[in-house]
């Protein structure tokens, strides 16, 4: 910057160096600081004479510290340029905003942002330097009539994450889109062609009065909102791009005043004040976080997405755009510390870098003339190959080596990735069979799981920054399964190619998660439309929707302690059980042990868990069982006749164990159903039904079993006796499951004939509650793909039957009752209904991407979605999946889907990776991607 205030001659010189270099670079973003003078009532009130700061250099401001210091701030801020409270806001203008605004001229886009608190002067500041800036344009119009130009002028507001038109006669809300080659682009956004200055103080007035509309207190509410104007320079190129008049450069600066940057917690209090607040805060703490990962280097994931403040100036802030911040700030004393906030602001935003380059627009004629040039180069030259020069080898070898250095070198960080995520899983693992020796605590195991699965998850999707709000939500969605969302499909779309792996997690609650700002729910009415002809930003902008960026490969690993231990009994609660079970080997732990510990369709615990002193309200009926069993068999010749009568009303010989824990996914978000540890260990929101007094009875019973079965057997001499009490215990233990209905295998087990209609009125069930739990389409059809009616399906089949039966159930008391819990999240009908909008948005995208026009054309005809409509991908999108009755929609539907989402027909092999994996294998490393077979997410 640092041109001189206001000379001719600057001007020329401006435009020397402007026009000259019109080639990309990349430059820092200028932030200088200003601080405005005390105001008649600050001075009056405080007697404060504005001297804690001080600017003692043209680019360094320092706090000078006259009262106690309480905080860690630093006391210096060295920027590129600090204005003290005499400066005029044409010197400001002049000195730190005026080069980069300019730059639209010559074709490049720019941005001038006034950042700071309420009242310390953002609204002053950027009046003055949008006036000089358009002055200045039109000055050098007048001065180069030799091009064209046209001037156009939009503005827009953001107010509750609602972008509004502020010039056009209503208000009218605006929607972002997405455009494959623009990025972000705003719909419908009013933009004016300027006549001249006059014209723009129309204009600006205009916004002016719009901004009024609908509110009562006008300072308060302009405070709250983030307004952008934008000026679009449209000029004939030929003065830098040759004589080819068809050819244009076109570039907008936008003069961005920010709301506030005081926190909500602060600035309101409750109700919809504090969800503005939350929603200011949810745009200026993106931006934030968008600033403080650009400086870090663009290390990981950069959350532009997440509000519509940096989707919109996504290319301001780091992209293809010059761009100036302009900090205010108070010299009030009472607002130092939002003083300090904005200097950090300020120093962060100094390290970014954006890449700023000339736009030309080519007409068609000019692309035609430009392709048909390079036509005939290439000809030539294939008809007269150049002579292979050793020169040419030589570079050419050069330049292939380096590519290939490159990858190598890429290859090898990958790897080191890798070598360390194993190793740590291997620490943990060793750690965990240490705990396990000494605890036996199968908690400690599901813990490290959990921590294994949130590295191998940073690990792969290089989003790490614990700090971020994303990182937070991300790490706290994980990608164990005994954190992920169950049927909340919650997982975000893909704006790019393709994506690997989803993500659960309902994204809106983290974005006030700035560990002041309460988490606020969100505003759920602009879902409740399923129309697609009506808007669809409210359903669309949820933070996640960037898929592209969030969902990375996840490296899925399968782990499970049978390789640790093969030969331990995985329910094995203690090493003294250890001992007396250790006759099983992990193959014989049979369907029957497990069904004992299973729960009744309802949902309620069995009364065969018996007990049970829960911790944190969660029955570990299996170790319940295992203990009963322990006591009651402990030799091995008991253990097989108990073995074999389980045998002989058994054909199904199942093992588990703990970390092969089932998991059913659901597809695209995987909301991993963990049925291991529900199906047998009771899952946790089984268990919240549990009443103590329920089972205490059954728990003496079992008890006083144990204790008689123990002793006795303690005292018998013979094996006859053994076998006595054995069948006895047996019958017992059938009884009770037969009694209190326990087994879901019974029926089946008992006529697998039947099976093939069980498995339609299972599947008809199960497509009924999927509707209505608004269940995952990807979920659905790969659950429909998978399991078509093989005997062995039918455990599936009954626990997706339970899952759905519980969510059904909990959504149906609405908000009356504890919201059914995944991954620490509530799950909602409304939480559910969002992610499969947001599941529908993106199946929609992606039948833009999968079909040419025509097979489009054919589709539509074939779900009747009439071709004069619009959004006709949506309305197709919003067919899919809700004629549950009808099985040839289903099945299309089923197909269509995953077409959509490139799924492989899925081979029986996959059930496994689906749910429930009951064979031990050993610790396995995989990696799936949705690309070739598609696989949904492991178990861990
Ligand atoms: N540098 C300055 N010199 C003199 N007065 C100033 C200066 N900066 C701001 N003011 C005055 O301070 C008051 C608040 O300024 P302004 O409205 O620009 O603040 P703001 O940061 O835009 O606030 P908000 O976030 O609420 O919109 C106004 O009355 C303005 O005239």
């Amino acid at each position: 910057m640092g041109c001189s205030v206001g000379s001719e001659e600057t001007v020329m010189q401006w435009e020397k160096t402007e026009m000259e270099d019109i080639s990309s670079s990349q430059e820092k973003i200028f932030v200088s600081v200003r601080l405005r003078p005390l105001n008649a009532r600050e001075i009056g009130k405080n007697n404060n004479d504005g001297s804690d700061w001080e600017c003692i250099s043209e680019n360094t401001i320092i706090f000078k510290n006259s009262i106690p210091e309480r905080s860690m701030y630093p006391t210096a801020y060295t920027l590129d340029r600090v204005f003290q409270g005499h400066c005029t806001t044409r010197q400001v203008y002049e000195e730190a905003a005026r080069e980069v605004a300019l730059s639209v001229i010559s074709g490049i886009n720019s941005s001038i942002f006034a950042y700071g608190q309420t009242s310390s002067g953002k609204t002053y500041t950027m009046n003055g330097v949008t006036e000089y800036t358009v002055t200045d344009i039109y000055d050098y119009i007048k001065r180069h009539e030799e091009r064209a130009f046209v001037l156009k002028f939009s503005a827009m507001e953001i107010y509750n994450e609602a972008v509004r038109d502020l010039l056009s006669g209503d208000a009218t809300p605006l929607r972002l889109l997405d455009d494959p080659e623009r990025g972000t682009i705003i719909e419908k956004l009013t933009e004016e062609t300027l006549r001249d200055w006059s014209h723009l103080k129309e204009l600006l007035s205009v916004c002016e009065v719009q901004r009024r509309v609908g509110e009562t207190s006008l300072n308060e509410y302009s405070s709250r909102s983030h307004q952008i104007l934008r000026l679009t320079v449209e000029s004939s190129a030929h003065e830098f791009l040759g004589k080819d008049n068809s050819t244009t450069l076109s570039a907008s600066v936008n003069f961005v005043d920010l709301a506030g940057s005081e926190r909500a917690s602060q600035a309101l209090s409750a109700g919809t004040r504090l969800k503005e607040g939350c929603h200011i805060n949810r745009s200026l703490l993106t931006l934030g976080t968008v600033i403080r990962k650009l400086s870090n280097g663009r290390n990981g994931h950069v959350p532009y997405r997440d509000s519509k403040l940096t989707r919109i100036l996504q290319p301001s802030l780091g992209g293809n755009a010059r761009t100036a911040i302009i900090c205010t700030i108070s010299p009030a004393r009472n607002h130092l510390e939002q003083s300090k906030n904005t200097l950090l602001f300020a120093s962060c935003a100094k390290e970014v870098s954006t890449n700023a380059h000339v736009n030309v627009v080519m007409s068609d004629k000019a692309l035609v003339k430009h392709l048909q040039r390079e036509l005939a180069r290439l000809e030539s030259e294939m008809r007269n190959p150049a002579p292979t020069s050793a020169t040419f080898d030589a570079v050419t070898l050069l330049r292939q080596k380096d590519i290939q250095i490159e990858k190598m070198e890429k290859e090898i960080k990958e790897l080191t990735q890798q070598r360390d995520l194993v190793q740590s899983r291997l620490d943990d693992l060793l750690q965990v069979v240490g705990n396990g020796r000494n605890s036996r605590k199968w908690d400690d195991f599901d813990k490290t799981q959990h921590i294994i699965a949130r590295k191998a998850w940073e690990c792969g999707s290089s989003i790490s920054d614990s700090q971020g709000i994303s990182e937070k939500h991300f790490s706290n969605v994980g990608v164990t399964k005994s954190n992920t969302s169950l049927y909340s499909n919650d997982h975000s779309e893909n704006h790019g190619e393709d994506y690997d792996l989803q993500l659960p997690g309902n994204v809106e609650d983290y974005f006030l998660s700035d560990g002041n700002a309460p988490q606020l729910p969100t505003d759920t009415s602009t879902f409740d439309r399923p129309n697609p002809s009506q808007r669809w930003e409210g359903i669309t902008q949820g933070s996640c929707e960037d898929f592209d960026d969030l969902c990375k490969e996840v490296r899925c690993i399968e782990m499970e302690e049978c390789s640790t231990n093969r030969n331990s009994n995985p329910i094995v609660s203690t090493p003294e059980e250890s001992e007396v079970i250790s006759p099983f080997t992990p193959n014989e732990y049979t369907a029957d042990q497990e069904s004992v510990a299973s729960v009744r369709k309802d949902g309620e615990l069995s009364n065969t868990t018996a007990a049970y002193t829960p911790p944190e309200n969660f029955v570990d009926v299996r170790k319940t069982i295992t203990d009963f069993l322990a006591k009651s068999y402990p030799d091995e010749t008991s253990l097989s006749v108990l073995k074999s009568n389980l045998s002989s009303s058994r054909n199904l010989q199942l093992s588990k164990s703990k970390s092969c824990r089932a998991t059913l996914t659901n597809g695209l978000a995987s909301p991993s159903v963990q049925i291991s540890d529900d199906m047998y260990n009771t899952p946790k929101y089984w268990s919240e039904k549990y009443v103590p007094g329920k089972h205490e009875g059954v728990a003496l019973k079992n008890e006083s079993l144990s204790r008689e079965n123990s002793s006795e057997t303690s005292h018998q001499n013979g094996q006859d006796v053994k076998v006595q009490e054995t069948q006895l215990s047996i019958n017992e233990l059938q009884k009770t499951r037969k009694d209190v209905g326990v087994d879901p295998m019974q029926d089946f087990m008992e006529s697998p004939s039947n099976f093939p209609m069980v498995f339609e009125r299972q599947r008809k069930e199960i497509i009924e509650l999927w509707h209505t739990c608004n269940v995952s389409l990807v979920h659905r059809t790969y659950f429909f793909l998978l399991f078509k009616g093989d005997p062995m399906d039918h455990i599936y089949m009954e626990v997706e039957l339970r899952r759905l039966s519980f969510l059904k159930e909990k959504f149906s008391r609405g908000n009356s009752d504890k919201p059914a819990v995944e991954g620490g999240r509530a799950l909602t009908p409304d939480s559910s209904l969002r992610a499969l909008y947001r599941e529908r948005e993106m199946l929609s995208r992606r039948l833009q991407k999968k079909f040419s026009e025509e097979e489009r054309k054919r589709l539509y005809e074939k779900w009747g979605v009439s071709l004069d409509t619009n959004e006709r991908k949506l309305q197709l999108a919003y067919l899919l999946w809700t004629e549950t009755k009808d099985m040839d929609h289903i099945k299309e539907s089923a197909s269509l889907v995953a077409k959509l989402v490139g799924l492989v027909e899925p081979d029986q092999a996959l059930k496994e990776m689906f749910g429930l994996s009951f064979t031990p294998r050993p610790i396995k490393r995989r990696s799936y991607s949705w690309k070739g077979a598609i696989l949904p997410r492991m178990s861990l």
